[in-house]
């Protein structure tokens, strides 16, 4: 057990948020978090990086509260990708990847080899090694958020939370980053809008509505028609397909 929730609950402009979601994140296990828009995903993921103080309830890192764990002790091992900010910032996509390195050097900390290796090798994992040098505000979309996830892998955290990372990258980008993720061996959770990437990439699926966890387990368990209709509004089905021998999940026209 690496990073957990236990009863957590949050509230904003005096409305309840996230509502008591207790949530394990499986140690080197991809799990995905969906539901629909608004339901909390992201406020979660802030709750579980230590980002946010929950209104009650706890999150534990290895059976540690988090406010209990020094900043920089959180900083090293647990990396988080949030949606892509629009911020103009004078740095080469390598440096921004080296930012990642921040929390493992000391405060005049020279950059070693472990550094310059733990950066290449991120640039490399997503793809971004033949735009190192080029300016950050002069990249893609899906450019700016493969070098953020490149940010958080040269962090080498053991938990690694991400919201939304398929955004901006299409469907070729989209499935090298969920195999990536599936294959790193990292503990690692990532909110996805995709049901059909999800059922077919993640270890396990947390279902969120409305601010409270409604399932947790492995996508044949949990991603049946019925939690898909009450949660999503939609009518689907789910089966193996024949071919990959993946879950693939279609909805049906209303
Ligand atoms: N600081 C805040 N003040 C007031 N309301 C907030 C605040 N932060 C989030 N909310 C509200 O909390 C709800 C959950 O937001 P959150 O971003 O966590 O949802 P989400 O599941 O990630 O949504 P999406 O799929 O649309 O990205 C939304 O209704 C949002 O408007």
């Amino acid at each position: 057990m690496t990073l957990q929730a236990r009863d957590i609950a949050w509230e904003a402009g005096g409305q309840p948020i996230v509502r008591g979601v207790t949530l394990r994140l499986p140690a080197g296990r991809f799990l995905g978090l969906v539901g629909p828009n608004g339901s909390g995903k992201s406020s979660l993921l802030r709750l579980l990086a230590g980002l946010r103080r929950g209104s009650g309830g706890a999150v534990l890192l290895d059976e540690r509260p988090m406010p209990t764990i020094p900043r920089r002790e959180v900083a090293r091992r647990l990396a988080l990708v949030e949606q892509q900010a629009t911020t103009e910032i004078a740095m080469t996509a390598r440096e921004v990847v080296a930012l990642g390195r921040t929390p493992h050097r000391g405060a005049w900390g020279n950059w070693n080899a472990t550094d310059h290796a733990a950066v290449s090798n991120a640039l490399a994992r997503t793809g971004m090694t033949g735009r190192a040098d080029q300016p950050w505000s002069t990249l893609s979309g899906g450019e700016r958020q493969r070098i953020q996830i490149a940010r958080a892998l040269a962090q080498e955290p053991r938990e690694l939370l991400l919201d939304e990372p398929t955004n901006h990258l299409d469907i070729r980008h989209q499935l090298d980053l969920l195999k990536l993720l599936k294959g790193l061996g990292t503990s690692c959770v990532a909110a996805l809008h995709d049901l059909n990437h999800a059922v077919a990439f993640c270890d396990e699926i947390a279902v969120i509505k409305d601010g409270q966890l409604v399932a947790q387990g492995k996508p044949g368990n949990v991603m049946t028609s019925e939690l898909i209709r009450s949660v999503f509004k939609v009518a689907a089905t789910v089966c193996e397909d024949p071919v990959s021998g993946r879950l693939r999940l279609d909805v049906l026209p209303d």
